[in-house]
C-alpha cells in the first residue's frame, strides 16, 4: 500500500465509519423488509422500521425510545435492584445494548458467551478460558437477560447461565474502556512542566526495604517516563539491587550488565566520547527495552551531562501540528539494525506505535538516527513524506524547551522508560564510566499492577 493511502488511514477509518454509519443506517431502513423477521424478533417493535424511528434509534439511543417494550419492561420490573448508573438494557439480533456509566456497552452474544466468568468457563484459579471460543454457536442468542444489583445474568438456550459484573464489563470492553480513565495518567511534559513537579525520587534504602517506595519509583516511572533512586552506593551491587527490585533484568548481546567506557569495546557511538542526540535504545530488537538503568559510576573530566526529552510529548504535538505526519510515523514500519562481525539483529516497526484499543494513545516510540538500517520499507513515491514527517517529529524532540538535561552524580540512579523518554549525552572529556542494564517492559508493567500502582 502507498504512503498516500497509509497517511490519510486514520482519516479514512473515520470517513469510514461515519459512511458506513450512514450507509448501516440507509441500508437499515432500505432493507428492513428483509430484516424485519430477525430484527424484530429480539426487538419485538416494528415501529423501529420507519426510517424516522430509525433514525431516532441511531441519534438519541435505542435505549430510550419507547419502543423496546422488552427492556423497558426488564427495566421497570428491576427498578429497585438497578442502580442509578444503569439505565436500560436492550437485546439485538446478534448483541446486547448496555448503557452503564453514561457507557453505551454494545456487547456481541457469543462474545459474552466466550467471556462468562462463572467457573465452568474461567478457571478462577489459573484464569484461564474453558470456554471453546471456536465451538460457539456463531447464531447465539440469550433465551434470558436481567440485570441485578450490578450484575449482567444471560441464560443461554442450553440452560448455562452466565454472569457478568457490571464494573467488569466497563473496563474490558471496546467501548466501556473509551469511557474509562486510567488510574494513572502520563504526565506528558516539557522543561516548564517538569519544573513544575516534584522530582521523581526516592532514596535507595527506603526504595529497598519498603514497598510504599517501591511503588512510588515505578509511579514516576510510568508518571513521568523516568525516575531517580538517590544516595545508592556506587557499586555494580547496589545498581542491580535497584533493578531487581523491580524484575529480572532484560539480557541483551550486550551482557545481563555493562560498566562502559569510551573504548569502543563495542562498535557503538555509546562507547566513545562523542555528543549523542536524543534516542531510544534497542531500536534493533523487536520488543524494545522497556527500562533503562544508568549509574555514572565515576566521571573525572568536562561534559558527559544526561539528556531527557519525553518522546509522547513530542509525538503528541506532531499529533495536534502535523496530522498526516503522524499518520505517517505511526502506520509506516521501518527497519532499524545492530551490526557487528558476530551480531546482525533487525527490529522492524513504525516510530511511533499505538496502542490497538480505540484510543489510540501512544505505545512506543522507536526513535534512533545511528541505528535506523536502510529504509527498503517505503516505496519511492512516498519516501519524502516519510522524511518530512521525522523532520517535524525531530524539530519538536530537539525543541531546546523539550529538553531535561541532567548531571548524574555518582550515588543518583536513573531508570528511563525506554518507550516512551528518549536519553541522550553531551560530549566529554577524561575518564567516565556508567554502569547499568535493561529490564523488559511486561515485567515492569505486571509489578507496577500487581502494586496497584496502575
Ligand atoms: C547501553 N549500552 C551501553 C549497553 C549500549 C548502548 C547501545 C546503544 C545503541 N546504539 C542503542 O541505542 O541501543
Ligand atoms: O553515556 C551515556 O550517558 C549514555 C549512553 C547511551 O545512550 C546508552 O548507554 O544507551
Ligand atoms: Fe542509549
Amino acid at each position: 500500500m502507498h504512503l498516500r493511502s497509509l497517511a490519510s488511514f486514520p482519516g479514512r477509518i473515520s470517513q469510514t465509519l461515519s459512511r458506513s454509519n450512514s450507509a448501516g443506517l440507509l441500508t437499515a431502513q432500505s432493507t428492513h423488509a428483509q430484516n424485519i423477521q430477525t430484527f424484530t424478533k429480539k426487538v419485538k417493535h416494528a415501529q423501529l422500521l420507519t426510517p424516522s424511528r430509525s433514525v431516532n434509534f441511531r441519534s438519541t439511543s435505542l435505549l430510550s425510545t419507547s419502543s423496546h417494550v422488552k427492556s423497558r419492561s426488564q427495566t421497570e420490573k428491576k427498578t429497585t435492584g438497578v442502580p442509578a448508573s444503569v439505565t436500560k438494557f436492550l437485546e439485538c439480533e446478534d448483541h446486547l445494548q448496555l448503557e452503564y456509566k453514561g457507557a453505551k456497552l454494545k456487547l456481541n452474544y457469543v462474545w459474552l458467551r466466550d467471556h462468562c466468568r462463572t467457573g465452568d468457563s474461567i478457571n478462577h484459579l489459573t484464569q484461564q478460558r474453558m470456554v471453546d471460543s471456536a465451538l460457539i454457536d456463531p447464531n447465539i442468542q440469550p433465551v434470558n437477560v436481567a440485570i441485578d444489583e450490578g450484575t449482567l445474568s444471560i441464560t443461554w438456550p442450553d440452560g448455562h447461565q452466565s454472569e457478568y459484573d457490571l464494573e467488569w464489563l466497563l473496563s474490558n470492553t471496546y467501548e466501556g474502556k473509551q469511557h474509562l480513565q486510567g488510574t494513572l495518567e502520563p504526565l506528558l511534559w516539557n522543561l516548564e512542566t517538569l519544573s513544575a513537579s516534584p522530582s521523581p525520587s526516592v532514596s535507595y534504602q527506603d526504595y529497598l526495604t519498603d514497598d510504599g517506595q517501591l511503588s512510588k519509583l515505578l509511579h514516576n516511572l510510568l508518571k513521568y517516563g523516568f525516575a531517580f533512586v538517590e544516595e545508592a552506593p556506587v557499586t555494580v551491587e547496589a545498581t542491580l539491587a535497584v533493578a531487581e527490585r523491580i524484575s529480572q533484568i532484560r539480557e541483551t548481546f550486550f551482557g545481563r550488565f555493562w560498566c562502559f567506557t569510551s573504548d569502543l569495546e563495542r562498535h557503538d557511538t555509546a562507547y566513545t566520547a562523542e555528543a549523542l542526540g536524543a534516542h531510544t535504545d534497542t531500536t534493533y530488537l523487536n520488543e524494545p527495552a522497556g527500562v533503562q538503568v544508568f549509574h555514572k559510576m565515576e566521571h573525572v573530566g568536562e561534559g558527559g551531562d544526561t539528556l531527557l526529552v519525553d518522546g509522547f510529548h513530542a509525538a503528541e504535538r506532531l499529533r495536534q501540528e502535523d496530522p498526516e505526519g503522524f499518520a505517517i510515523l505511526s502506520s509506516v514500519s521501518v527497519p532499524h539494525h545492530y551490526l557487528e562481525p558476530t551480531i546482525h539483529t533487525t527490529g522492524v516497526g513504525p516510530v511511533l506505535e499505538l496502542e490497538p484499543g480505540p484510543c489510540k494513545e501512544l505505545k512506543l516510540i522507536r526513535y534512533n538516527m545511528h541505528d535506523r538500517a536502510c529504509l527498503d520499507t517505503v516505496p519511492m513515491e512516498d519516501v519524502s513524506r516519510w522524511y518530512s514527517a521525522l523532520r517535524n517529529l525531530t524539530r519538536y524532540i530537539r525543541d531546546p524547551a523539550s529538553e531535561y538535561w541532567v548531571t548524574l552524580q555518582p550515588g543518583r540512579i536513573l531508570l528511563t522508560y525506554n518507550w516512551r523518554v528518549l536519553h541522550g549525552r553531551s560530549a566529554f572529556t577524561g575518564r567516565r564510566r556508567v554502569a547499568g542494564c535493561y529490564l523488559p517492559r511486561d515485567d515492569v508493567i505486571s509489578r507496577a499492577r500487581v502494586l496497584k500502582v496502575i
